[in-house]
């Protein structure tokens, strides 16, 4: 644990990323030792990522942002919400963000394809402080059309979108979030894909394409890969541990990750994100929900009360 995060804090990478990271401008968000909320389809929308943050997470991730359809919108600033819109042919809103996260927030993009990808990444890259690719997801959606965990065993695929979103984002930092493989050495060949591309940081939710929650999350593995990684590395898939606070702090250190990510038990209740022994009652937490729907006038369709 300490060895990825010793790394992590004085970025000793290794020399390949330390050249890249001197070609690169200014990279302004930092993955070390945060609390980060997690991509969630139809949940990780604005209201809760901006209660998330106003709880104590650092981070918020979008949910899965489709490429060819971020590709399709027109970028249209909000002045009575005070949001960014990104609006496609049919006037629905695919994405809305506002200046409060603006530093603290991870675009996730669903993608098969480098220079999509890039298309899509160039078009918001002002709005967001990072962009990561998705390539855990093992929904029947994801891999007919070649995404998420579609990607885990295609290196050469994954190396090129990263690269090129690497290459071509002018110094926005990218990050990648995938499941794990059969076998802790499968994984970490392919973390070092991963790595060698110049990516920022990487989140790992230690199930396998074919998990489902109620397997074991394999803490070992992050732990393993965490401990030679030269990038920040992220641990998720802790949730069915995570019940109060304190309990981040404890799947931090079984994973031996500096970072934690966090979707169900933050989708049950997002003050776990509050450093507090307890959680906010519910009626508390769908209060202060609702009140950011109705400000940021999202869409009924979107909003979740669990
Ligand atoms: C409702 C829901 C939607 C999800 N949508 C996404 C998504 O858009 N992108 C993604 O990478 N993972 C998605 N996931 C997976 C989570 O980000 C996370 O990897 C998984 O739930 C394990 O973390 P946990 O134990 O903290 O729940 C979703 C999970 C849930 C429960």
């Amino acid at each position: 644990m300490d060895d990825n995060r010793a790394d992590n804090e004085n970025g000793s990478a290794n020399g390949d990323r330390n050249q890249q990271q001197e070609e690169r401008p200014e990279e302004s968000i930092c993955f070390s030792g945060k609390t980060i909320l997690a991509p969630m389809v139809r949940t990780s929308t604005l209201p809760m990522r901006l209660l998330s943050l106003r709880f104590g997470a650092d981070i918020v991730y979008t949910e899965e942002l489709i490429d060819y359809k971020l590709i399709r919108c027109q970028r249209v600033v909000n002045p009575v919400l005070g949001t960014v819109d990104y609006i496609d042919d049919q006037a629905v809103v695919v994405f809305r963000t506002c200046a409060e996260e603006r530093d603290r927030l991870v675009l996730q993009l669903g993608t098969n394809d480098p220079q999509r990808a890039l298309t899509a990444a160039r078009l918001v890259a002002a709005d967001v402080a990072a962009i990561d690719v998705n390539m855990g997801c093992p929904k029947s959606f994801s891999i007919k059309g070649g995404m998420g965990s579609a990607l885990l065993t295609q290196p050469d695929k994954v190396y090129d979108i990263l690269r090129t979103l690497v290459m071509g984002t002018g110094g926005k930092p990218i990050t990648a979030k995938i499941r794990v493989l059969p076998s802790i050495e499968q994984t970490l060949s392919l973390v070092k894909v991963i790595e060698s591309a110049g990516v920022t940081a990487l989140a790992i939710h230690g199930r396998t394409q074919c998990e489902r929650p109620k397997d074991p999350n394999r803490n070992h593995y992050i732990e393993a890969i965490a401990r030679t990684a030269t990038i920040p590395v992220i641990a998720n898939g802790g949730s069915d541990e995570i019940g109060v606070h304190a309990d981040i702090k404890r799947f931090r250190q079984s994973t031996g990750c500096s970072s934690v990510m966090i979707a169900r038990a933050a989708q049950k209740n997002c003050s776990i994100f509050m450093a507090r022994d307890e959680l906010l009652p519910m009626d508390e937490v769908i209060k202060q929900y609702l009140e950011l729907c109705i400000d940021y006038d999202n869409h009924v369709s979107n909003t979740f009360i669990h």
